[in-house]
């Protein structure tokens, strides 16, 4: 595997027009790890995922999986081998249940059709893993049976981290799972993503501080495309580039 890493990055250029969203982006995932990917506005994290993700085609460079290069594998196949994302934005079906929601990415991750969808939020070989993701997520069971429309906006993020365990992934990317919460879901949120490392890798975006370095083993800093630094909570704080480029005393760096 390349180097031990499970996810590699390797010199990954996207230009939009005559703007540079990655320039010689590199980064490595190791197994098992919750490595944080943090930077200002526009600094191209969202970019970095949706090519690792197979939604944007890079100009130029490399993404390795487990040592297999898949920069131009299609995102379905991407999500087979173990690679799964979570959204900025939730999208789940609003007029079904958590649970119906989870059973139908169940469904899914089994390769089933989704034609049959309707037959499969009553299906009981779907609905206990469905509800055992919605604890895993942090839902308590009291909740499976409410409506997609009725949850909180951290409920809803915690199905949606459901529906991104369904495909059993072995790296996880969370796009701002944070973004849009109180501080008491965040804190929510924080301690189900504590629970799940070590059994899942996962590539953390996220501009909530202390919920980064509460969680990351390594923390890499992206500016205008490119990691200006990685290392553990310590030595990226105490990196002057970072501190120039990105993190302010403001902030409680
Ligand atoms: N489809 C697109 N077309 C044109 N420009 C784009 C496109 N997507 C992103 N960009 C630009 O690329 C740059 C990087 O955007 P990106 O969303 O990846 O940054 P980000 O670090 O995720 O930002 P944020 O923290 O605000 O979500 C920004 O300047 C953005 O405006």
């Amino acid at each position: 595997m390349s180097g031990g890493a499970l996810l590699r990055i390797e010199g990954l250029e996207k230009r939009f027009g005559g703007l540079r969203a990655s320039d010689g982006l590199d980064l490595d995932v190791l197994p098992g790890e919750l490595h944080a990917l943090i930077g200002p506005n526009g600094a191209g994290k969202s970019t970095a995922i949706g090519q690792i993700t197979g939604e944007i085609p890079p100009d130029a460079g490399r993404i390795l999986f487990e040592g297999e290069d898949i920069t131009r594998l299609p995102p379905a196949r991407r999500v087979r081998r173990g690679l799964s994302r979570s959204f900025q934005i939730v999208q789940l079906l609003d007029d079904e249940t958590a649970e119906a929601n989870a059973a139908l990415a169940v469904q899914a991750a089994q390769g089933h059709s989704f034609r049959f969808w309707r037959d499969a939020t009553r299906d009981e070989g779907l609905r206990a893993p469905a509800r055992a993701l919605l604890r895993r997520a942090g839902l308590p069971d009291a909740r499976h049976r409410v409506l997609a429309a009725d949850l909180a906006a951290g409920e809803r993020k915690q199905v949606e981290l459901a529906l991104a365990l369904a495909a059993s992934p072995r790296l996880l990317l969370l796009d701002e799972p944070m973004a849009g919460l109180g501080a008491s879901e965040s804190r929510a949120m924080t301690e189900t993503l504590r629970g799940l490392k070590g059994q899942v890798a996962i590539l953390l975006v996220e501009h909530d501080m202390e919920a980064v370095f509460a969680l990351a083993d390594r923390i890499s800093v992206l500016v205008y495309g490119r990691v200006i630094a990685t290392g553990t909570a310590a030595e990226v704080r105490a990196n002057a580039e970072v501190r120039a480029a990105y993190l302010t005393e403001e902030e409680g760096v």
